[in-house]
């Protein structure tokens, strides 16, 4: 983890980019897990996720096509990883290829989960802008205790990888009324979280004839 990686400039271009990816070609929206509306909602770059898989058209909103992954994520990735004492290899083929961006309405919150629907197993990294957050961070055997609750605040940078690759981790809460001035958020917390999703697109089937 590193507090305060972004700057406040930084942050709120990055919401100013947020309000661009979330008007669409596929506009944010709550997904629907086993039924039930999540009450975090998603834009997706590059990949689509929908639970539990990832897609190049958002076939669960209106079946567009995803935004692709801009080349200033990915360097802003490799940077990320590089901060974050990973080896120089693992920083050169460090290479995202989705990104979930996340906004959590005051109320909102994730549920202990593992990220594993990607196939690669290259860390996992969240960036918060806005209100602060409770992110807990548990193990990779059960979505209870052990766990650890950090406080996410805005401009923070988390990276998960390793052994941690596949721990539950989930957002309990957000903290009202502690974005601060200048951020570009006023209320609310959005997460650019950046995955290697480690998937190929398949070959186009043959039109059934
Ligand atoms: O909001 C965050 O920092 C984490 C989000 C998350 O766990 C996810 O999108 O899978
Ligand atoms: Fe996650």
């Amino acid at each position: 983890m590193l507090p305060g990686w972004l700057t406040p400039a930084q942050q709120t271009w990055l919401v100013g980019q947020f309000r661009i990816w979330a008007a669409g070609p596929v506009p944010i929206r709550a997904a629907s897990v086993h039924g039930h509306r999540m009450s975090v909602q998603s834009v997706c770059l590059g990949w689509h996720w929908q639970p539990y898989r990832y897609s190049r058209h958002a076939d669960d909103v209106n079946g567009a096509a995803v935004l692709p992954l801009p080349d200033w994520l990915v360097r802003l990735g490799r940077r990320a990883l590089h901060e974050t004492g990973h080896p120089a290899e693992h920083v050169a083929r460090y290479t995202p290829d989705a990104a979930l961006v996340n906004f959590y309405d005051i109320g909102a919150h994730l549920g202990m989960h593992q990220d594993h629907d990607e196939v690669c197993r290259a860390p996992v990294m969240s960036l918060s802008i806005g209100d602060a957050c409770t992110f807990r961070f548990g193990n990779t055997a059960t979505r209870t205790k052990p766990y650890t609750d950090l406080l996410l605040r805005s401009g923070d940078l988390f990276v998960f990888g390793g052994e941690s690759r596949l721990a539950y981790h989930g957002v309990p809460r957000i903290h009202l009324d502690t974005a601060p001035a200048g951020c570009g958020l006023t209320v609310g917390r959005v997460s650019i979280t950046l995955r290697m999703t480690g998937l190929t697109d398949s070959p186009e089937k043959p039109a059934p004839r």
